[in-house]
């Protein structure tokens, strides 16, 4: 299956944490593997905090993307859209981010950020995260995310 963001369609696909238009940007891609969704992303180490850490920001950004693309995702599952279609009909943005930094987060490492579905009511979609380096939890977060009018 292909990643949720090579589904938004190419005018809509500039987005600097996922877009795949987007050259100078993260690029970020999310999988549907069976009920959560995955993203995997080794940060250059111009991101860094503390030396040896990774930047909040960089780790903000990488929630922000995986979340609307997991309410993307989500929503078109719930409503029994095919995702292996060219263009992903929901259209969602970020309205409210929450994150929770547990532990400094290891440069060089690649990062696991996985969701799951909380709620769908209306166009509001709410999903929960986390981000782990080698296994350890290094940050949660929660998205709500707005399903964009036709
Ligand atoms: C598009 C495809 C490509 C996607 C590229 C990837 C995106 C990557 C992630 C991002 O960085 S997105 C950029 C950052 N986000 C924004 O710039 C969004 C700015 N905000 C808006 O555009 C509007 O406020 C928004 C679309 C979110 C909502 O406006 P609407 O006029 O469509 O909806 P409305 O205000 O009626 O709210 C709908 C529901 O959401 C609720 N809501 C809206 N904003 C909220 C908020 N901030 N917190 C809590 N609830 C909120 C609102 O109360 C209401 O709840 P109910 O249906 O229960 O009445």
């Amino acid at each position: 299956m292909k990643a949720i963001q090579d589904l938004y369609p190419d005018n809509l696909a500039h987005c600097y944490g996922c877009g795949k238009n987007n050259s100078q940007g993260h690029q970020l891609k999310t999988y549907v593997e069976g009920e959560e969704t995955v993203s995997r992303f080794t940060p250059d180490m111009k991101y860094t905090a503390i030396p040896g850490s990774v930047y909040g920001g960089l780790i903000a950004s990488l929630l922000d993307c995986h979340g609307t693309a997991s309410a993307a995702a989500f929503a078109c599952i719930a409503e029994k859209i095919d995702l292996n279609q060219v263009d992903l009909p929901i259209r969602c943005v970020t309205a409210n981010l929450n994150i929770n930094f547990k532990a400094l987060t290891p440069q060089g490492e690649e990062l696991v950020i996985r969701g799951k579905l909380k709620a769908i009511e209306g166009r509001k979609i709410s999903v929960d995260m986390t981000l782990t380096a080698k296994g350890v939890v290094c940050a949660t977060g929660e998205i709500l995310a707005i399903r964009l009018k036709e």
